[in-house]
């Protein structure tokens, strides 16, 4: 299983349209982003890892996880990584409005889409178990 960190892939390969003054970001090329992916994505196998789904095609993917924090801790977290004023709000009033979850719903089947709390240490080892599962039941169902 290949572990595909969108925003890395990114960064190396430079897939970029333009920077957000507001956000201090380069904007993403969400065209090019399905380009480099393709090959690799229908090879399956991958989890990847993103904030955002829309733009990814439904036939990439069988299950799709949205891990959600409760808004202090998200605030905490994203403060150390350094984010401040309305970056780091934005974030969080995103987190408020379950922003991500709804995109998955309005991009995905309801079946696929699954919603996990991530807030403690204990809660990342079970969603690794829960992924895992969620992974092995389908291979099982569908790979002869
Ligand atoms: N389940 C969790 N329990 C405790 N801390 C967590 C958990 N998930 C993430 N973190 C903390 O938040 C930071 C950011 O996590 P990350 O997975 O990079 O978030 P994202 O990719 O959603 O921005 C991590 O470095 C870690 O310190």
């Amino acid at each position: 299983m290949r572990h595909v960190d969108v925003g890395l892939v990114a960064k190396q390969q430079d897939l970029y349209d333009g920077f957000d003054d507001q956000y201090q970001c380069p904007i993403l090329d969400e065209d090019k982003v399905i380009d480099e992916l393709e090959e690799v994505m229908s090879e399956g196998g991958n989890v990847v890892d993103y904030h955002g789904c829309d733009f990814f095609p439904e036939r990439w993917f069988h299950v799709v996880v949205v891990l959600r924090t409760d808004n202090t801790l998200l605030y905490d977290r994203l403060s150390k990584r350094g984010y401040s004023g309305q970056k780091l709000t934005d974030n969080v009033q995103c987190e408020i409005f379950q922003t991500i979850l709804e995109e998955a719903r309005d991009s995905y089947s309801h079946s696929m889409v699954h919603e996990l709390p991530s807030n403690t240490p204990e809660n990342f080892e079970q969603n690794v178990d829960i992924i895992c599962t969620l992974i092995s039941e389908w291979t099982s169902a569908h790979v002869k």
